[in-house]
């Protein structure tokens, strides 16, 4: 059965199709026919037309001539290049005209047609359209169906319909003979039940079928098989893959600490060669090239969660033991924990800073539960740290990678992925939000993943900046401000892209004369909660494209919170320098005013007491009483500071001038005099300190 080949009809998994939906589904090729049908000429467009043309009488007579010379007659093979024009309730005799042949030639093809019709004459009638394909076929020519839109106008503005149908029906009835049912399909509105019943028509009509899910039109080629996990992967494409490791222990022992430091102390202090942070995990690359992934979830939450689930994506505990405290309920818990799960573990006795610090005192407070250290005969590594300052923190990373390479790490980079799921969230903007640690395979952006009865299509995978410090830790820190000179921001953008544009711009920043601090970040409108924080934090809020809450709005203004609003990634970094410069404190740049050369000293009288006088002659500028003055002997400054008296003759004055002789009588009485000093008067200007923060690109 010749039918519109490739055609890919659409089907979604509904089963009780009627006739009539399978034709409108099929789009189809069928409705097309119609539509030539319904015109008064549609195309058929012979293409590479080729075939033996029938013997002529000529031809016949030229034969009987070589066969008595003994010599085979071949008909010449014409190549015809052709457009046939077909019409409604066209005749044999029509048809035959339109390929330029005779009708003998269309009765002998029609032999091998399948046909319920007797056409027996030139003038009847071909009412299907299937029929007409079969005989170009049969004749060994090609056909192309043109697009009636695209080719000829179509007139028939949804009129004859009736004749679509009964065209439409009559091929379904005709490719329904050659599927297998029991039901018999009689009138348009028959219910097909059986659904491999349609994906025969359609593949009988040679038309190609897909399955969509009807809810969210995704190719559903399952064949109802569920998703399952690849078989182990062969050792010989294992590669080495980073530690995952987690960190534990007692409340207040410092695991958030230790994280932050992890995690600053690679892109501040750069000992490490840098730092790739996830929202729930973050990679620490050293700078010997290894990695580590920590899963920044501290606690024992998200362990017993995972564990619960069955899973194993830790691979090392870091146990944070405070050296004042010891061994606590929480860090028996989470000995117990890792024990349970068989994952291997290094101690980090932290706050070694502290006065109180016992090593030895917690190393056998640990023994006491098990965990014998190296030190102590045991094979456990042990690092006494501070989280706090950083102390030790890289040999800490170090044993870790150590342990990593006894465990001999490995994975399966290739295929599709199975991954952990490590947090959740709907993030308003962005919709649902996993962390997922992948375990096998590469994650990819479009891929589609499974996990217990959700699916979805990974739209986006984001590398997230995350705030150094949270909740009360941070809020401490914030409050225990010394002095030094500190910007916060609160960042509100339209869009991930701009916030993250932002965020890498900051991420430039490194002076040491102001900090820059980002407390908090996010898309969308500043909200009342954001206006808090801000005020939490003596923030200002800088918002990118974004606008604000009328309730932020309200709330920014009565509790003082500036919030400055920008379209211009450029004025907005511009705005943030300034207020930069703002916080630096003044330098001062002295400038000279004059200068008087001591011609000798003498003593006068005050009270009790005989205080030295310097008497001078202004040789520069002028004098200022009010200004500053230095002593200078020999290049050397013996006094720096104010004037007690300024006098011309016995006069008290405020100034002298070049070449005018006075008294001058310092603050510091003790201060003596030698002819031949330079006495300069100068004052001190403030100069204002800029950011050399200079971000690339702006
Ligand atoms: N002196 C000193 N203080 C530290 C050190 N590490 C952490 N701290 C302080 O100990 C307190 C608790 O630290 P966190 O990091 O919040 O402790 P945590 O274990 O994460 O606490 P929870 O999240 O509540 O379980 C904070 O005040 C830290 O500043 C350290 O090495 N030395």
């Amino acid at each position: 059965m010749a039918g519109p080949i490739g055609k890919m009809i659409h089907l979604s998994h509904r089963l009780n199709f009627c006739l009539h939906s399978v034709l409108t589904k099929s789009t189809c090729n069928v409705y097309k026919f119609t539509s030539h049908w319904s015109q008064q000429a549609a195309s058929i467009h012979l293409s590479t037309a080729v075939w033996k043309k029938r013997k002529t009488k000529e031809d016949r007579k030229k034969e009987k001539e070589l066969k008595a010379l003994g010599v085979d007659f071949k008909p010449k093979e014409k190549i015809h290049r052709k457009v046939v024009n077909v019409w409604r309730n066209m005749t044999l005799k029509d048809l035959a005209k339109s390929m330029g042949v005779d009708c003998d030639h269309l009765y002998e093809v029609m032999m091998y047609v399948d046909n319920s019709v007797n056409y027996d004459r030139p003038s009847s009638v071909i009412y299907d359209f299937q029929v007409i394909i079969d005989i170009i076929q049969k004749s060994g020519m090609k056909y192309m169906v043109i697009n009636p839109t695209n080719s000829v106008a179509d007139d028939s503005n949804g009129k004859d319909v009736e004749r679509r149908y009964f065209v439409l029906f009559n091929h379904l009835y005709e490719v329904m003979m050659y599927v297998d049912n029991s039901v018999n399909y009689d009138r348009p509105s028959s219910v097909i039940y059986d659904f491999q019943v349609i994906i025969d028509i359609i593949q009988k009509s040679g038309m190609k079928y897909m399955v969509i899910n009807p809810t969210n039109s995704v190719a559903d080629d399952s064949n109802g098989k569920d998703v399952e996990r690849r078989p182990p992967a062969d050792p010989s494409v294992l590669m080495k893959r980073p530690p995952v490791v987690t960190i534990m222990g007692h409340v207040d022992h410092g695991k958030t600490t230790l994280l932050d430091t992890l995690r600053n102390t690679s892109v501040v202090k750069s000992e490490f060669g840098g730092i790739t942070q996830h929202i729930g995990a973050f990679v620490v690359t050293l700078k010997s090239g290894e990695q580590v992934t920590f899963l920044d979830t501290p606690g024992h939450a998200a362990f017993s969660n995972m564990r619960s689930r069955g899973a194993h994506c830790t691979d090392i505990v870091v146990l944070v033991v405070a050296a004042d405290d010891g061994v606590m309920e929480q860090t028996v818990e989470s000995i117990r924990m890792a024990r349970e799960a068989k994952v291997p573990i290094i101690v980090a006795i932290n706050k070694i800073d502290k006065p109180a610090a016992d090593i030895e005192r917690t190393k056998n407070m640990l023994l006491a539960q098990g965990i014998t250290v190296e030190d102590l005969g045991g094979d456990i590594q042990a690092v006494p740290i501070s989280a706090l300052t950083g102390t030790n923190v890289d040999n800490l990373t170090e044993a870790i990678v150590a342990q990593a390479e006894i465990m001999h790490l490995k994975a399966d980079y290739g295929g599709p992925v199975e991954a952990m799921i490590v947090e959740s969230k709907f993030d308003t903007h962005r919709g649902k939000l996993a962390t997922a640690l992948v375990q096998r395979g590469t994650l990819k952006k479009g891929a589609i993943v499974v996990a217990g009865q959700a699916w979805a299509k990974v739209r986006s995978m984001l590398c997230k900046k995350r705030l150094r410090r949270k909740g009360v830790q941070r809020e401490k820190e914030y409050k225990d401000d010394s002095g030094e000179p500190r910007l916060n921001i609160l960042l509100k953008g339209d869009v991930d892209g701009s916030v993250e544009a932002l965020l890498d711009v900051f991420d430039t920043y490194t002076s040491a004369l102001c900090r820059l601090d980002i407390v908090h970040y996010g898309v969308g409108q500043v909200s009342a909660t954001d206006v808090e924080l801000a005020t939490l934090f003596n923030a200002i809020i800088y918002t990118f494209n974004t606008t604000l809450h009328p309730a932020a709005k309200t709330s920014a203004e009565e509790l003082g919170v500036t919030v400055k609003q920008f379209n211009v990634i450029y004025k907005l970094v511009e705005d943030v320098k300034e207020e930069i410069n703002a916080m630096l404190p003044h330098t001062y740049a002295e400038e000279v005013l004059g200068e008087a050369n001591v011609l000798q000293m003498f003593l006068i009288t005050d009270g009790k007491k005989k205080v030295p006088v310097a008497g001078c002659r202004c040789s520069k500028g002028v004098l200022k009483k009010n200004a500053l003055f230095k002593l200078v002997r020999r290049n050397e400054v013996l006094f720096e500071g104010k004037l007690e008296s300024m006098k011309h003759l016995k006069e008290e004055v405020t100034s002298i001038k070049k070449e005018l002789e006075c008294g001058l009588r310092l603050e510091d009485p003790s201060i003596e005099f030698e002819p031949g000093d330079t006495i300069v008067c100068f004052v001190k200007n403030k100069v204002p300190q800029f950011t050399d923060w200079n971000p690339p690109g702006f």
